[in-house]
């Protein structure tokens, strides 16, 4: 019979390629995909290039059926709405696409979204949904990581492990996927074309998260820098790590840390060459690469991730494959 799968935000950029990469999988029987503006459509109407030609459906038929895993592809503050309800009528497994469960706590939430945790309760109920370097969730409620924190995290653990970083500054480019499918003058085709920009910083909201998540694994300074730019790409991120570190490691020996903590991974893997944003880009990987520049005292790291797949849906599909227990890559072989 397979799965009873629902999207909600099934039309947004993450959602439609959670439709493309469910609507493939080999244990999911049926799938429904909730949009409220274009409830009643057909998707291939929709998104020609999609190749599922199912019909959007409004939110309500999703509340109403009875789902084995439902994903949440809405922006944060909206899907904590819809989060417990699922939770309460007993579903086997929910993924949350949004930011709404990923950080410890309500007031880390309130300082850095400027908006009251619309279900603190969850918090300690949620897995932060990176396997490779958290392991596979045990509940049933997963908070996909965000796409910034998803490369900075993979590229920083195995380092901050094993040695006390005195500084840690994330550079990342994004391509304009990464802000969604709703128009603003910042993704504007005339802002973005032959351009790039500085945003955000020094107070993304990514920065608690990546903090937060390394705190967990090993000493960090007390804050990290990010400064996220947007580029002229549709998708991809490509991340340049400065790290302060006492004691500089060679880089082949990062290298080989990489290739000890990610052992048995399908999605990350590390190489002397500095990864591409095309080197990723369209597939589930994470590629990550090191220097030491030794006249400056710094650690170089350097991870690129496609932010709608491994970034966003690849994962939260990785994730549901982990907890439900079939293998990470059903389903998504031909991304690997
Ligand atoms: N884009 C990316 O690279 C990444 C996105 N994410 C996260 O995934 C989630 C979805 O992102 P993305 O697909 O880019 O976003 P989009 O803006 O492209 O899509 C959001 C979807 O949510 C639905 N929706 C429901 N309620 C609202 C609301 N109040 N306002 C706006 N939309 C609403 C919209 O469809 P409808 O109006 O038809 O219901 C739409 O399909 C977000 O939380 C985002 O932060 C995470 C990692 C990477
Ligand atoms: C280019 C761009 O605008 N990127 C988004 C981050 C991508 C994303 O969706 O992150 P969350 O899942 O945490 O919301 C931003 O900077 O807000």
């Amino acid at each position: 019979m397979g799965l009873s799968v629902g999207i909600y935000g099934g039309s947004g950029y993450a959602g439609v390629e959670l439709v493309r990469l469910l609507s493939g999988h080999p244990e999911v029987g049926s799938l429904l995909v909730g949009s409220r503006g274009y409830a009643g459509c057909r998707a291939g109407e929709v998104y020609p290039q999609l190749g599922w030609d199912g019909e959007f459906v409004g939110p309500e038929a999703l509340d109403a059926a009875e789902l084995d895993v439902a994903f949440v592809a809405y922006p944060h503050g909206e899907s904590a709405a819809v989060v417990p309800g699922l939770l309460e009528r007993g579903i086997r497994l929910v993924v949350d696409l949004s930011a709404d469960f990923r950080l410890p706590d309500a007031g880390m939430y309130g300082e850095w979204y400027g908006t009251e945790h619309p279900a603190p309760e969850l918090l300690a109920e949620a897995h932060y949904g990176l396997p490779e370097v958290f392991g596979v969730a045990e509940g049933r409620l997963v908070a996909n990581p965000g796409c910034y924190p998803t490369a900075a995290i993979l590229a920083l653990a195995p380092v901050v492990r094993r040695l006390r970083a005195g500084s840690v500054v994330v550079s990342a480019l994004s391509g304009v996927s990464g802000a969604g499918a709703k128009p603003s003058a910042k993704t504007h085709f005339v802002s973005v074309n032959e351009s790039a920009a500085a945003y955000g910083t020094p107070r993304h909201r990514h920065t608690p998260e990546i903090e937060s998540a390394l705190g967990a694994v090993g000493e960090i300074p007390a804050a990290v820098t990010f400064v996220p730019h947007l580029i002229p790409v549709t998708r991809g991120i490509l991340e340049t790590i400065v790290v302060d570190a006492p004691e500089l490691p060679d880089a082949a020996e990062v290298l080989g840390w990489y290739g000890e903590d990610y052992a048995g991974w399908k999605f990350v893997s590390a190489a002397e060459r500095y990864p591409e944003i095309s080197h990723v880009a369209n597939t589930n990987r994470v590629r990550l690469s090191a220097a030491a520049d030794r006249r400056a005292g710094k650690l170089l790291l350097f991870a690129a991730v496609d932010n709608l797949l491994k970034g966003a849906a690849g994962a939260a599909v990785q994730n549901m494959n982990l907890a439900l227990g079939y293998s990470e890559e059903l389903g998504l072989e031909h991304l690997v």
